[in-house]
């Protein structure tokens, strides 16, 4: 594993940052790390970059203990809130990371340009960070992450500042390291980009582990379905409730997650034995966004793939 986490607790005091957080993440992976606002998700990060110490739990990055410097210099971190030197051009800003990174004078000369032209900055490395826009300075805040050549990069926050193509673009890079064996751990609230790319993914909310598994199994443990129903009354609407696992009532749209497609049949019956008319029931394609908004405001009601988790 590149990743892995046991029971990984941050305490500031008596507030929780995060808790009990068991993950592993295997070599090549596009890894979703999901989670509101206040989550827990920046205090994760920052203890497996080592930028804070763990309460308590163990961790190991590219096999190594947390902290590792061999393991830092193979690692990418771009933080979400980040502000670079703006009296510097993209360059020296490159050259400055470049030597925290103790890349030699070769690797240097070979490595700017490269980052430079992959995060689509090639020809503005002589241009002051002061004079980017702010894709810019988040294109070049990604260079940076990306100098070493990591084997694991976090990201965090990466297309918050890019347009419509700026985020594709990104989305490109960061299929370009997987297919080239890299492990790529990115935070993002872009459900639907994340959707797109990440294979495997987590969700947390107040310091917990909600939800881990690979993608496409989250996504088919539950079934989404909608009905159209003439004549619901309150216990027909109660029996549908408890036949599903979530039920939302809007005249006479009935929308339900259902956790698998075997109980579909039920539904139709309790209507049509409830004396109601059935004028239409369909499945629907069921997104990130509907479990991960079933998570959080329904108090969470955990999945578990065969995914990252760890214990
Ligand atoms: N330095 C700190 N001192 C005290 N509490 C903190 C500190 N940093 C974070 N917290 C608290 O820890 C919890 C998790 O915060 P964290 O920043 O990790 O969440 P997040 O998921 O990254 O949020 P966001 O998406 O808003 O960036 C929050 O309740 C936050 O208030």
């Amino acid at each position: 594993m590149i990743l892995e986490t046991s029971n990984l607790t941050k305490m500031y005091g008596s507030k929780t940052g995060c808790s009990d957080i068991c993950l592993a993440i295997d070599k090549g992976q596009i890894f979703g790390f999901l989670g509101p606002n206040g989550a827990g998700k920046s205090t994760l990060v920052k203890m497996l970059v080592g930028l804070l110490f763990p309460t308590s739990g163990t961790a190991s990055v590219l096999r190594r203990p947390l902290g590792d410097l061999e393991a830092r210099r193979k690692t990418g971190f771009l933080p979400e809130n980040f502000r670079y030197q703006e009296w510097l051009t993209g360059e020296e800003l490159l050259s400055f990371h470049a030597s925290l990174y103790k890349l030699t004078g070769e690797e240097k000369m070979r490595r700017i340009p490269a980052v430079l032209n992959q995060v689509g900055l090639g020809g503005k490395g002589k241009q002051k960070i002061g004079s980017y826009s702010k894709g810019m300075q988040q294109r070049i805040g990604l260079a940076c992450a990306l100098l070493p050549d990591p084997d694991l990069v976090f990201l965090d926050e990466p297309t918050s500042a890019l347009d419509p193509l700026g985020r594709r673009e990104v989305r490109e890079i960061m299929m370009e390291l997987r297919s080239r064996g890299k492990t790529v751990f990115l935070n993002s609230h872009l459900l639907s980009e994340v959707e797109m790319v990440c294979d495997q993914v987590a969700i947390i909310n107040q310091g917990r582990i909600m939800a881990a598994g690979a993608m496409d199994e989250l996504l088919v443990e539950t079934v989404a379905v909608e009905m159209q129903v003439e004549g619901l009354t309150p216990p027909l609407i109660n029996e549908l409730a408890a036949l599903s696992r979530s039920c939302h009532v809007n005249d006479s749209l009935v929308r339900l997650t259902l956790g698998s497609r075997e109980q579909i049949p039920s539904l139709a019956a309790a209507v049509v034995r409830s004396g109601a008319y059935l004028f239409s029931l369909q499945t629907r394609h069921n997104s990130l966004e509907d479990l991960f908004v079933n998570l959080i405001q329904g108090g969470g009601e955990g999945y578990a793939g065969s995914g990252p988790v760890n214990c």
